[in-house]
């Protein structure tokens, strides 16, 4: 192997050992607080969180563009943390496709490939491979003004994948894009990275459906920190806090007091509720404490049940495959996504509600996102927050444009 080529098995997998990257002058805005997150390698690793939260800021940590205050960044099993990006092997894709204007397609993409001196004879059949992996052999010889945003994003790729690296970023590679575009490229995303299974993926977004659909796992951050990671699966069934729950997937969270006359019981206002786990030992809120209960939409039944709710009717909204009632329960506003609905309960019926005491997950009470106002504390959703069954991850509704209670 000549001594400029790439190595065959670039290093993959990234580890961010409390990396914090502060902004200003003296070093006063901390955008990332203590990093601690392993991405495997040919696991794709989703960094989901709202506006400002540090996903591009720990991005460009692993690619090099900001440099740590403390903490070290490995790819593979090197310590990059002082090496300068074209040294990282690194593919990155942001957002605004960023192509050279006066290049054309083919050398756009070979432009990362002179810059790390690949051998002349090498680069084009590199450029072809790459191009061929996103659709776009075709195009070579245009100009990026003579491309749509979809296909120029593809380029975008193509550029990244040319220098064959262990570990992609993408940043938000998909925003710029209309939403039917959007999910033919996340399909795409999808089929890449099962043809490249060696490479680590490091994907930035703030749609829990680009999340849920590409990923292995999600890194959860808000305000700087990491706040959960976990399958997507787990991050939904399972959620640790009242951030992840009401961030990924939609969430009625009802704040209740752990203990009453049965084991495993809550108090929500006057009503006794059962939490599968609320008694054991060492898991969860302490008999006394304040908790939060959480239990999905979909699980929500019309009529009595295991765990019954009592309340009037305070909105319908039609979604296709199900309605979403909207029930006032003792003050506090709850969803249900009922599938089989023979008749359209009207406003101010009172109905029951039922959920089973698995299907509910006990919260420590206080881990929502920070309420912007005093309603937000009710009714959390810091971002619209679609159905999984849009990203194909879970059985339940089908996803909705979102209400005024519904984020
Ligand atoms: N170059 C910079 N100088 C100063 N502050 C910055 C700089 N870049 C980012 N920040 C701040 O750091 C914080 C984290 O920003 P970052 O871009 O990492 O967030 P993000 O989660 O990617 O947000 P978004 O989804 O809006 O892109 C924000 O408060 C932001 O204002």
């Amino acid at each position: 192997m000549s001594a400029h080529s790439a190595p065959a098995a670039p290093a993959s997998g990234i580890r961010f050992e409390r990396v914090t990257v502060a902004y200003g002058k003296r070093g006063e805005s901390v955008a990332l607080d203590a990093l601690d997150l392993t991405v495997e390698p040919g696991e794709v690793m989703a960094l989901l969180g709202p506006s400002g939260s540090g996903k591009t800021t720990a991005l460009r940590a692993v690619a090099g563009f900001v440099q740590p205050a403390s903490g070290r960044v490995f790819i593979g099993d090197r310590d990059v943390t002082a090496l300068p990006p074209h040294r990282r092997g690194i593919g990155m894709v942001v957002q605004q496709y960023a192509l050279f204007p006066h290049l054309r397609v083919a050398q756009n993409v070979a432009f990362g490939l002179k810059a790390r001196r690949v051998p002349r004879g090498e680069i084009a059949g590199r450029v072809t491979e790459a191009l061929e992996m996103v659709g776009m052999a075709d195009y070579a010889r245009r100009y990026p003004r003579e491309l749509s945003g979809g296909q120029q994003q593809r380029v975008a790729i193509a550029r990244a994948l040319a220098i064959r690296p262990g570990v992609l970023l993408l940043d938000e590679p998909l925003s710029a894009l209309d939403a039917q575009l959007r999910s033919g490229m996340l399909a795409e995303l999808a089929r890449l990275h099962r043809e490249l299974p060696d490479v680590s993926i490091l994907y930035v977004t703030h749609d829990q459906v680009e999340a849920l659909t590409l990923a292995d796992r999600i890194a959860v951050m808000d305000r700087a920190r990491l706040q959960d990671c976990g399958t997507p699966q787990d991050l939904y069934r399972r959620p640790r806090t009242e951030f992840t729950a009401s961030f990924v997937g939609n969430a009625n969270l009802l704040p209740v007091t752990v203990g009453g006359a049965t084991p495993g019981s809550v108090r929500f206002a006057d009503t006794e509720l059962t939490v599968t786990g609320a008694d054991e030992p060492g898991h969860g809120p302490a008999p006394g404490a304040d908790a939060t209960l959480c239990v999905r939409p979909h699980l929500v039944g019309l009529g009595e049940g295991e765990n019954t709710l009592r309340g009037t009717i305070a909105e319908v909204q039609w979604r296709g495959s199900t309605h979403r009632l909207f029930v006032d329960v003792a003050g506090h506003r709850v969803k249900a996504d009922v599938r089989e609905l023979r008749e359209t309960p009207a406003l101010g019926q009172s109905v029951a509600l039922h959920f089973a005491a698995h299907d509910a997950v006990l919260l420590p009470a206080g881990t929502a996102p920070q309420a912007t106002d005093p309603a937000a504390t009710r009714a959390p959703a810091p971002t619209p927050a679609p159905d999984l069954a849009a990203a194909g991850v879970a059985k339940g509704a089908a996803p909705g444009a979102g209400g005024a209670t519904d984020g």
